[in-house]
């Protein structure tokens, strides 16, 4: 399948061992500061403890997963919860976008320039060989890092307001993606990350 093909509207991202495509504006049917403001009042946003080298740690941003089928992520084990209707109406414009479907969604919530994700990549079983991973972007802007795991290259992309970010191929694979905590003060981002788990 080309998930870059024409019609999918992505702009494809040159990359190395892995394919990125971006959308400065997804089309949707509500303005960008509408949808920010119902993602923040309807979501069951949590404040996760997680377990790194043997330390309890809370994780620097709120998250929240919907889908329908249970998910294990850094060590936590979240549970299934039906998509509502907005999350809904968002993942089919996501789908329409991308020429993927998507099962589940994991909301990370960055309250201001302090929240952060650290590098990863998500390549848990449940996703699959060469997952495509949607990521939505509502708010401040944050910089996406990718940085490859066996070369030095890195390879930032801006995740402005109402921007999809397509991760396929070898990306998770090949690449480890994250977002620093800046020191310039940020207002709040919300992002959704788009998955299908197998
Ligand atoms: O906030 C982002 O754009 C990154 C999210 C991410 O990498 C994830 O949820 O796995
Ligand atoms: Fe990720």
């Amino acid at each position: 399948m080309d998930l870059f093909a024409p019609q999918a509207g992505l702009l494809p991202l040159p990359l190395e061992d892995g394919e990125l495509g971006w959308m400065a504006q997804l089309p949707l049917p509500w303005s960008n500061a509408e949808i920010f403001a119902r993602l923040l009042a309807e979501t069951d946003w949590r404040e996760e403890t997680v377990v790194v080298y043997g330390k309890r740690h809370l994780q620097p941003r709120l998250s929240a997963w919907y889908g329908d089928k249970a998910y294990a992520y850094s060590g936590l084990r979240l549970q299934a919860t039906p998509f509502t209707p907005l999350l809904t109406m968002l993942r089919d414009a996501v789908e329409a976008a991308t020429a993927c479907t998507f099962n589940s969604v994991l909301l990370n919530y960055y309250r201001n320039e302090r929240d952060s994700m650290g590098m990863h990549s998500d390549d848990e079983a449940e996703l699959g060989l060469q997952p495509a991973i949607a990521s939505l972007s509502f708010g401040a802007e944050r910089t996406f890092i990718l940085k490859h795991k066996h070369n030095k290259q890195t390879v930032r992309v801006p995740l402005t307001d109402g921007s999809l970010l397509l991760m396929a191929g070898d990306t998770q694979q090949y690449w480890l993606h994250g977002i620093n905590k800046m020191t310039k003060s940020l207002q709040a981002r919300i992002n959704l990350t788009f998955r299908n788990i197998v």
